[in-house]
C-alpha cells in the first residue's frame, strides 16, 4: 500500500463543542494542552469558553482562552491560548444533559458547519452530541454525519461513516436504523455508490494509491451457499462483481466473523460492513481510544472522535483524549492532502 503524505494546511480547524454535559470539552482542553507534544494544527472552538475553562479546571489544566472574532485570528492565537469564536455559555453541568445544553450543542455544530463550509476553517471537527437530546430541541437528522451534508448540499446517502483507528478502517454501509430493517435497505446499487466514494476518499483523503475494499457478507459464514440467507448471492456477489468490472479492487463477500482478525486486516485498507455494528463493534474494540469517525464524499473534510458522550464520566477526569487528538490530528491530514 502506498500513502502519500500531506502538505501545509490552508487555515485553523473548526471544532464544535459538542454536548457541555459530555466529555467533549474537557478533551478539547486536553487536546490544546497537549497541542505540542502532539503536533496538532491549529484550531478554534465555536462558543463555550466558560465551559470550556471549567471543564480543563475538572482535569487539572489552567486553560487560558482567547475570544475571537474571526476564525482568521485563531491561527497567531493558538500557541498561547485556546481561541474560542464567543458563543453565549448557558447553564450547565457536567453528567447532566440539559435542554439548555442541546440548543448550545447544537448551536456550535451550526455554526461551526456553516463557517467551514463557507471556506473561513481548514476542516471541521465534532464534538460528541446525543442524539436523543439533540432530537429534542428540533435536530431531525439521525446524526451529526447527515446534517453535515445536507449543510454541503449533498444528499445525505452521499455521505459515507467510515470509522478509522491504526489497525482498521470499518464502514457500516447502513448506520443509524434499527437492525430489522438492514435486510430492507441493502441493495446492490446502495453498496456499489458506497463503495466508489471510499475508494475515491481513500485515495483523495487518506493517500491510499489503489484502495483495497473488503465486502462483509450480512449473515453466519456469509450465507453458507444461500442456506442461512441470500443476499449475498442477490445482493453483494453481484455488487462486488459491478465495483471489479468497474476497476476498484473489492473483495467478499467475506465471513463477517472471521475478517477482522491481524491476519485478515492485511488483504484490506477498509471493511465495508452491511449495519453499524458489524463495523463499529470490531472498530471500537481494536481502538476505541484512537478511532476517529470521519464522513466520506463531502466537499469538506470533517472527523469526530469514536466516542459519544460518556456522561457517566464527564467532569471526573477519567474520560481518554485519544480519540479527540486522532480527529483533529486526521482533520489537518485529510484537509491538507486535499490541498
Ligand atoms: N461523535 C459523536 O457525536 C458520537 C459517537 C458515538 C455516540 N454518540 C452519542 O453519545 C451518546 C452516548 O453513547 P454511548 O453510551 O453509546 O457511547 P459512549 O461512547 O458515550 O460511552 C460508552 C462507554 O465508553 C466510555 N467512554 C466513552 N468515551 C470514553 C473516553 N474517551 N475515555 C474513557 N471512556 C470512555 C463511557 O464512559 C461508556 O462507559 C449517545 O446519545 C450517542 O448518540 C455520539
Ligand atoms: N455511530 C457513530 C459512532 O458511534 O461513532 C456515532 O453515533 C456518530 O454519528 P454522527 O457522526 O453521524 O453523529
Amino acid at each position: 500500500m502506498s500513502v502519500a503524505s500531506p502538505g501545509p494546511l490552508s487555515g485553523p480547524l473548526a471544532i464544535s463543542l459538542g454536548d457541555p454535559a459530555g466529555i467533549g470539552p474537557e478533551l478539547i482542553a486536553e487536546a490544546w494542552s497537549r497541542r505540542d507534544s502532539e503536533r496538532l494544527p491549529p484550531f478554534a472552538v465555536i462558543g463555550g469558553a466558560e465551559i470550556l475553562r471549567a471543564a480543563a479546571r475538572s482535569r487539572g489544566i489552567e486553560l487560558p482562552v482567547k475570544a475571537i472574532a474571526s476564525l482568521d485570528a485563531a491561527g497567531d492565537a493558538f500557541a498561547a491560548a485556546l481561541p474560542v469564536l464567543d458563543l453565549q455559555d448557558g447553564a450547565w453541568s457536567p453528567g447532566a444533559p440539559s435542554r439548555e445544553g442541546a440548543e448550545l450543542a447544537m448551536g456550535s455544530l451550526a455554526e461551526a458547519t456553516r463557517r467551514t463550509v463557507r471556506g473561513e476553517a481548514a476542516a471541521l471537527v465534532t464534538g460528541p452530541v446525543a442524539k436523543a437530546r439533540l432530537a429534542e430541541v428540533g435536530f431531525d437528522h439521525p446524526g451529526q454525519t447527515e446534517y453535515v451534508a445536507t449543510a454541503c448540499g449533498i444528499a445525505s446517502g452521499d455521505a459515507v461513516m467510515m470509522l478509522a483507528g491504526p489497525r482498521l478502517r470499518a464502514v457500516p454501509l447502513t448506520v443509524h436504523v434499527a437492525l430489522a430493517q438492514v435486510p430492507t435497505l441493502l441493495t446492490r446499487d446502495l453498496i456499489v455508490r458506497r463503495a466508489r466514494i471510499v475508494a475515491t476518499a481513500l485515495q483523495s483523503d487518506f493517500g491510499v494509491s489503489r484502495p483495497r475494499l473488503a465486502i462483509a457478507g450480512l449473515n453466519p459464514h456469509a450465507g453458507e451457499d444461500g442456506r442461512f440467507g441470500d443476499e449475498e448471492q442477490r445482493i453483494i456477489a453481484p455488487a462486488v462483481a459491478l465495483l471489479r468490472e468497474e476497476g476498484i479492487d473489492a473483495a467478499g463477500p467475506f465471513p463477517p466473523d472471521a475478517m477482522f482478525t491481524a491476519r485478515a486486516r492485511e488483504q484490506y485498507d477498509a471493511a465495508l460492513c452491511m449495519f453499524h455494528d458489524q463495523a463499529l463493534i470490531p472498530l471500537k474494540t481494536l481502538d476505541f481510544d484512537e478511532g476517529v469517525n470521519v464522513t466520506l464524499g463531502l466537499p469538506l473534510v470533517r472527523t469526530s472522535p469514536d466516542h459519544g458522550t460518556a456522561f457517566d464520566i464527564a467532569g471526573k477526569g477519567l474520560a481518554d483524549p485519544g480519540a479527540m487528538i486522532a480527529a483533529i490530528r486526521m482533520a489537518g491530514d485529510c484537509a491538507a492532502r486535499r490541498g
